[in-house]
This record gives C-alpha cells, structure tokens and sequence, in this order.
C-alpha cells in the first residue's frame, strides 16, 4: 500500500513560513529510512502522512484513500517521538486502547496488545503502570501501540532512540519481520545502525528532499576511502554538505 504526497505544502502558523512546500513524495516497498539534521521536517512529513495534520494545500494518500477518512487512519500506524505515559493505564492497557481507538473491539485490543507487548518484548512489564517504566521501555510501548492494529502502513518517528544497544538489535529484528509485508518509513539519526538494514534512503534538509532512491545508491556517496563501518555516516555527510548537488 503506497503513500504518496502530491504537491503538499504545510505551516505551522497561518503567518509562518511553510515547513513544507510543494512537497510530491511515493513511499517505496520494503523500508524507508528517512534522515536530516535537527529541524530538517522529518516529523512533520511523518505526520503529514500519520493525518494527524493536515497539508495547507496539496493531497496524501495511502493505496488511494485520502487522508483524514477513517479508512485511511485504519491503514495507517504512527509512532510518535514523544510517547507520553498514560498515568492510570497499564502498558498493556495503553497499547489496547490504541488498538479500540483505532477500531479493535475491547477484547481484540486486549488480546493484541499482549501480542504486541511480547513482539517488543515487554510481556514482563505488560501489569506495570505506564508511568512507572524508562524512557527505552516506554518507547517500547510506542512501537507496540503501533504494531497493535496490524497496519498496511507503519510510521516510526524516532522508534529507536533511547534504547540500549539489545533493545536496538531487537527492535531491528522485528523491523525485518514487519518490511516483507507492509512498508515502514522511519525517520533515525541512527544513520549507522539502519542504514544497513533499509532498502531505501530519503534525505530532507529544509523541508526539501534533497536524496530518495535506494540504500545501494545512497551509499555511493560516500567518499571513495572511507572504512566499510563508516559508509553510511559518510554518505550522508557528502549529501547534506553538498545541499543534493552532487
Ligand atoms: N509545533 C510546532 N510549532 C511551530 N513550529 C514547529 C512545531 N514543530 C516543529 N516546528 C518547526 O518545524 C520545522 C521542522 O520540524 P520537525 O519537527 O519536522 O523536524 P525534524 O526533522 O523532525 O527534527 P528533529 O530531528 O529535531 O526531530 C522546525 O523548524 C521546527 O522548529
């Protein structure tokens, strides 16, 4: 189910200067990795498609439906960068009634998010107050609440930061058991640790996309010399010092 952005343009005010402007953008297969300094507009993209904000001008959709349906809300799954504990729920309570408010009847969520807790390896923590858990496992919970009402569509804003270097290896486990079914797009500043995993790179600077193609590609950037570990760091570096202009 392909997302696409045609000729968006988004504000934060009515008087500010659009983050984004005229924006096209088709979201392929597999997994996106979606990179860019601090401010660059990662999220916003993210939310653009999530629909939790809507474009000034411009369309998004997923497989046809537009965003804002109900339909399309359906599709689609979104992790946000900040996950806010819910004070009176447990983790599994906080992932179940994600899963009702995105459609699920009670007792659907409920058995899904115990699912989605073990797939995060959380079930330990699934009676604990949500409040109660570390920044790394509340992140957990999010990846959870995201994987609950099994998407055709996954965005992750940041799924990984916080974590600790297992939790890191076992989120990238379950990012490759998501990838053969539905497309992820997934922004990181993680650019060593998923680049290898991706099938495709986009770079935004500015609110402009200044790289989309594939991981293979994106890597070629690197400069000639640099150690095979340091690849995707250098990619990266080339393309943003050079704006895209290389
Ligand atoms: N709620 C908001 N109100 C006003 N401006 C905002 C808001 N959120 C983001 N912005 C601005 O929009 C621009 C893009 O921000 P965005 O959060 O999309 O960047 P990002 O690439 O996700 O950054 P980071 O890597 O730091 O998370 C920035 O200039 C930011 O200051």
């Amino acid at each position: 189910m392909s997302l696409e952005l045609h000729n968006c343009t988004y504000a934060y005010r009515p008087w500010a200067p659009p983050v984004i402007e005229n924006l096209d953008y088709a979201l392929p297969p597999g997994l996106t990795i979606l990179l860019g300094p601090n401010g660059a507009g990662k999220s916003t993209l993210l939310r653009l498609a999530a629909s939790v904000t809507r474009p000034r001008a411009g369309t998004v959709t997923v497989g046809g439906l537009r965003a804002g349906s109900r339909a399309y809300r359906r599709a689609v799954a979104w992790m946000p960068q900040q996950i806010t504990a819910m004070t009176a729920l447990t983790a599994r309570e906080q992932v179940a009634y994600t899963g009702w408010l995105k459609g699920m009847n009670r007792r659907e969520a409920w058995d899904a998010a115990a699912r989605a807790l073990d797939r995060v390896g959380l079930a330990a923590k699934a009676g604990t107050k949500a409040h109660r858990l570390s920044g790394g496992e509340l992140r957990r919970v999010g990846v959870a609440s995201a994987l609950v009402h099994e998407a055709r569509l996954l965005l992750l804003d940041e799924p990984t930061a916080g974590m600790d270097p297992r939790q890191r290896r076992v989120f990238r486990d379950i990012l490759r058991t998501l990838t053969d079914d539905i497309p992820v797009l997934l922004s990181t500043h993680d650019v060593a640790d998923l680049a290898e995993e991706s099938d495709n790179v986009t770079v935004v600077e500015h609110g402009r996309i200044i790289y989309h193609g594939t991981t293979p590609g994106f890597l070629a950037h690197a400069p000639a010399d640099v150690a095979p570990g340091r690849l995707a760091e250098a990619a990266y570096t080339a393309l943003s010092e050079s704006g895209g202009h290389l």
